[in-house]
């Protein structure tokens, strides 16, 4: 069985590594959504894979680094692409959230990035 959580946050980034032409390397905004998706056996007594409530207490810290910052600046997302948020969500929520599978990290509803730890 798989469960996923979605979450929102704002930010600003540019990235440093694509041509000065390109207009992502100028600083701009986006909305951002993360879907962590768990998988495993629905416990028989709660009914739950996971309680969505512990996936939001191990992402909760993280969304406060992110929402409403400046991704450069964040400790490890110097190249803030969608790719490097979401395998830096999910480095970082994986000890808390074992049975994470994937972190999705949408820039628009039309372009995003999945993790699954390799
Ligand atoms: N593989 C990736 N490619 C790009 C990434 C990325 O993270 N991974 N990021 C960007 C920029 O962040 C860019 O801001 C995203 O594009 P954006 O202009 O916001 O979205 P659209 O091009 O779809 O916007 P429209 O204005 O609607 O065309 C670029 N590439
Ligand atoms: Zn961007």
């Amino acid at each position: 069985m798989k469960i996923t959580q979605a979450f929102t946050f704002e930010a600003a980034h540019r990235l440093p590594n694509v041509p000065a032409t390109h207009r992502c390397h100028r600083m701009h905004g986006h909305s951002y959504r993360v879907e962590l998706t768990l998988e495993g056996e629905v416990d028989p007594a709660t009914g739950f894979v996971v309680d969505f409530f512990d996936v939001e207490a191990a992402f909760g810290p993280l969304r406060e680094q992110l929402d409403h910052h400046t991704l450069n600046e964040v400790p490890g997302l110097a190249n803030p692409t969608a790719e490097h948020i979401a395998m830096w969500i999910w480095e970082r929520s994986k000890p808390a959230l074992p049975q994470l599978s994937a972190v999705k990290v949408f820039e628009t509803p039309y372009c995003w990035a999945e993790f699954s730890g390799a």
